[in-house]
């Protein structure tokens, strides 16, 4: 969203801010699908190497930000980056930027990975270009907080012809590295949307959104004013999984579209189908189909073990279901020792680094870009 010159601001200021350090303490800020709120994580590493873990801080959306938020993406979609965006957008930016701010509060880092929000994701289709549009100013957050920001990671991949997302994988293969995981391991996120990266021996071998995560959940929970989402999966294990609307949700283009695909949080917009439905058996049903679009795309991975991410792990009833649809050993984040709530925002301070460093943050195998391609535009605060 933000549109600048990213280049003057680069040559103006690099002699300013250590361009050359082996190591570099980066922090990380990631928004999520979900609207749930902010996550920052602090690591120290060279872009390859993960040498250590920092602090950590998390600051939830308030009600009426939730609301701005939430009617910018309902303008986004309507919008489909048709003509000129839509006016809620700078309004939604500014909630954006300030709870970023409020959220890193006193912590500090020679660089700042920032996310934003995403607002709205059409991954190239049919020989249609893609776009993509996440919301935050990174000059508003290099000048407030006096630090280089590395931000709009995805527009250069989408640019290039690749799906844009998801950009977590080659973090996951420096955290398996890290933890010396050997074997085939699948790094799982479940938030809002799911993504898998399939790491073997510390090597990438592939990635790939799956399909829908918590996003179409949590829909069915606030349309059943039943809170904001399935806590602990209490009501999807109370209810009756209907396979038959699973396998004919499973049929939509989406899970035709060859690896790697990615997916924007509103793609599966099934909740028409479940009119009738008991509270439960709506809940149970749509856990399956997280579940079960999960278990296709490992079948293609042959893995030995699944490590879950994201706050789709803290639901047992999704967690329980993805154990009985695959044979691979299924375990959380903490299990190996990972903060599962902060990968992402990991991610993307490891992420800042290597575009600091020019290094590539997406491969054909992840995005299914032409080249392994660097992304990301850095900012410098004004002096
Ligand atoms: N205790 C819990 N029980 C069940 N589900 C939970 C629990 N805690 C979190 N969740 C689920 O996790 C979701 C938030 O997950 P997360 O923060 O990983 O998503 P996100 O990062 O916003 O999404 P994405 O990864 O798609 O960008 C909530 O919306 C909810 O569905
Ligand atoms: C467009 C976009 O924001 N996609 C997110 C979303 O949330 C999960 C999944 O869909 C993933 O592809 C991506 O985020 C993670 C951090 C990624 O890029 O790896």
């Amino acid at each position: 969203m933000v549109i600048f010159s990213a280049s003057n601001e680069r040559e103006s200021r690099v002699k300013a801010y250590p361009m050359d350090k082996d190591r570099y303490i980066a922090l990380g800020l990631m928004s999520g699908t979900s609207l749930d709120g902010v996550d920052v994580a602090i690591i120290e590493t060279d872009g390859f190497e993960i040498f250590g873990f920092g602090d950590t801080a998390e600051s939830n959306f308030s009600k009426d930000d939730k609301t701005i938020l939430q009617a910018a993406t309902q303008d986004a979609l309507d919008w489909g980056f048709a003509g000129p965006p839509p006016n809620s957008f700078a309004r939604a930016e500014d909630v954006v930027d300030r709870v970023h701010v409020d959220a890193i509060g006193a912590l500090t880092a020679d660089i700042i990975g920032y996310h934003g929000q995403t607002i709205l994701h059409h991954p190239p289709l049919n020989s249609q270009d893609g776009q993509t549009l996440q919301l935050g100013r990174g000059r508003t957050l290099a000048d407030e907080l006096g630090v280089p920001v590395v931000y709009d990671f995805r527009t250069a991949d989408v640019s290039a012809g690749g799906q844009g997302a998801p950009l977590a994988p080659i973090y996951h293969e420096a955290l398996c590295r890290y933890s010396g995981l050997s074997g085939r391991n699948a790094v799982l996120n479940i938030g809002g949307v799911s993504n898998v990266s399939l790491i073997e021996d510390g090597q990438l071998q592939w990635a790939t959104d799956c399909g829908p995560g918590n996003g179409p959940l949590d829909s069915w929970i606030v349309s059943n004013s039943a809170g904001s989402f399935d806590r602990d999966g209490l009501l999807s294990f109370e209810g009756v999984v209907d396979h038959a609307m699973i396998n004919q949700w499973l049929e939509q283009s989406f899970f035709a579209r060859p690896i790697p695909r990615s997916a924007d949080r509103y793609d599966f917009d099934v909740l028409d189908d479940l009119q009738g439905y008991s509270l439960e058996d709506g809940a149970a049903t749509l856990a399956a189909f997280c579940a079960q679009s999960i278990a296709t795309v490992l079948e293609a991975g042959n893995v030995d073990r699944v490590i879950v991410c994201g706050g789709g792990r803290r639901n047992p009833a999704i967690v329980t279901m993805l154990d009985i649809h695959t044979d691979a050993e299924v375990i959380r984040a903490e299990d190996v020792g990972w903060d599962g709530d902060m990968l992402e925002a990991q991610a993307f301070a490891y992420l800042a680094v290597r575009s600091l460093k020019n290094l590539p943050i997406s491969f054909p195998s992840t995005t299914g870009a032409p080249a392994p391609k660097t992304g990301g535009r850095i900012i410098y605060p004004k002096a």
